[in-house]
């Protein structure tokens, strides 16, 4: 259990999904009021339970709509789950949809402080490290223009070089790697290298086997909501390519 710096303990995830057709939000109000309005139960995870343990690397593996990107999202604490629980042990770091939670009125250097308070990050810390992220994100001038007016490279590349700017215990990365142009690419790479180098605990989904393979040494996949394998990355990306191939 001591190196133990994830649990994810019986965790269900349940979303409303509307049965009726509306077409308009008065529409919507009327049949809310008469009472007509009816959800469907829909469980997007469901009684999925796993650990990781300091510097494992898990794969999530899974076809379209399995649950993936939920998962993460619950683990981040995006997302709170319906059911069960997600225990962490230090500082977990997202990489998903990077700069989706930026302000767009906002500049850049604004929102490298708005960002960075999201994270977690104190102000005194922003402050400190501004130079370093500007750097990283190699947007000179560009840092004192409104987000609205960057193109979406600019605005992944901002993103990547705030959340990365401390050394997370626990990394979740959701197909990201593909972040900027190529150069971009290889710097953004070369710093999550570091982080596996350093031991980092990293969760990945990615629809490409080989991707898994080479960086991850466990996984999982997800069916329908359900966890249905679980182990070293050799056994499940078996499991995984006899599924593709029926
Ligand atoms: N906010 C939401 N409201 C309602 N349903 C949702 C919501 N988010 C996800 N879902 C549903 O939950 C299911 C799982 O979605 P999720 O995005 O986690 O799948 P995924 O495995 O990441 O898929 P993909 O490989 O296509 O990215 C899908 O059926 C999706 O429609």
């Amino acid at each position: 259990m001591k190196d133990v710096v994830l649990k994810v303990d019986h965790v269900g995830m349940q979303f409303n999904l509307s049965a009726e057709k509306v077409d308009d939000l008065k529409e919507f109000i009327i049949k809310k009021l008469k009472r007509q309005i009816t959800y469907k139960e829909f469980w997007a995870l469901k009684d999925v339970s796993f650990e990781l343990k300091k510097g494992e690397r898990l794969g999530i593996l899974g076809f379209n709509g399995a649950g993936k990107s939920t998962l993460l999202k619950v683990i981040a604490g995006v997302l709170k789950a319906t059911e069960g629980s997600v225990t962490t042990k230090g500082k977990v770091v997202p990489l998903l949809e990077l700069g989706a939670g930026f302000d767009k009125q906002y500049t850049g250097k604004e929102n490298i402080f708005l960002y960075g308070a999201m994270l977690g990050y104190t102000k005194e810390f922003i402050t400190r490290k501004y130079e370093e992220i500007l750097e990283f994100s190699e947007l000179g001038d560009f840092i004192n223009v409104p987000v609205k007016n960057y193109s979406s490279g600019m605005k992944a590349r901002l993103g990547f070089s705030i959340a990365t700017i401390v050394e997370p215990e626990i990394l979740i990365l959701d197909e990201v790697l593909s972040v900027g142009d190529a150069k971009f690419r290889k710097k953004s790479e070369k710093r999550i290298k570091d982080m596996f180098d350093k031991g980092v605990t990293v969760l990945f989904v990615s629809h490409s086997l080989e991707q898994v393979k080479r960086l991850c040494d466990r996984a999982i996949i997800l069916e329908h909501g359900h966890i249905i394998a679980n182990g070293t990355v050799e056994e499940v990306s078996a499991i995984y390519e006899e599924k593709l191939n029926k």
